[in-house]
């Protein structure tokens, strides 16, 4: 079994001040809210700046992360400011072109974009995005939902995925798979929503609480990018 000193582990979805500080708390490197105004794990602006606010205000050193689906630049930049988020994931149709305008708008942002893989061509699309992120998040498709599908990507047609970035395992990730995920793909981290969840933006403390006893083996985890 391999130890990973770097691995990101992401729980995304959170809508709760308590379950984001008890989370942060459980060890996660990164909290994910959803900006996408069609999820049923959406939060407004205002309650989502509520949440960082409380997390600093707790002391919680943990990356936090707006997870947009092709919003306008303005609305990403506003909501970044307005709740002092550290991370941004693209989760719609951005092209690289997009991650370049917003790194230009948002200098010092890090930026993970998210590929839902449906066929080999979408691994190689994947690829493109690497010169522009910070990380690259691998995600289960499904025709009508962009994210916490709970769906699970076809892992062994993962086995050769080598960007030339950090990468991140999502798609129906839960405490009792995650050991073969990560001995299977060995990627640079993983997130996790509707696999620590009782009902979508509402999580299971007890799961994820079991999801960091699993991931032991391949602690210490990191918070890098
Ligand atoms: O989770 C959502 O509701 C969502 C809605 C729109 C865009 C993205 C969304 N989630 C993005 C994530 O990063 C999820 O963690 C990812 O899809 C994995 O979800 P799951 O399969 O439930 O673990």
């Amino acid at each position: 079994m391999f130890n990973r000193v770097n691995m990101r582990v992401k729980i995304c979805g959170i809508t709760q001040t308590e379950q984001a500080i008890a989370i942060a708390r459980h060890g996660a490197t990164h909290l994910g809210f959803i900006c996408v105004p069609q999820s049923p794990r959406y939060l407004t602006p205002a309650a989502l700046a509520e949440i960082t606010e409380a997390l600093d205000a707790a002391g919680v050193v943990t990356k936090t992360v707006g997870v947009f689906a092709d919003a306008s630049l303005a609305e990403m930049v506003a909501i970044v400011r307005r709740a002092n988020l550290s991370h941004i994931q693209l989760h719609g149709q951005e092209t690289p072109e997009h991650c370049q305008q917003l790194l230009a708008e948002l200098p010092g942002i890090f930026l993970i974009k998210a590929i839902r893989v449906r066929t080999a061509a979408d691994l190689l699309r994947a690829e493109t995005y690497a010169p522009y992120v910070d990380a690259l998040l691998l995600d289960a498709y499904h025709p009508q939902q962009l994210g916490g599908t709970g769906l699970t990507l076809d892992w062994d047609a993962l086995v050769s995925f080598k960007p030339a970035c950090p990468w991140m395992l999502a798609g129906g990730l839960t405490p009792e798979n995650i050991p073969t995920a990560l001995a299977t793909l060995n990627p640079d981290g993983i997130d996790l929503s509707s696999g620590v969840e009782q009902h979508p933006g509402v999580k299971d403390l007890a799961l994820v609480q079991h999801l960091f006893e699993q991931l032991q083996p391949w602690l210490p985890i990191s918070a890098e990018v």
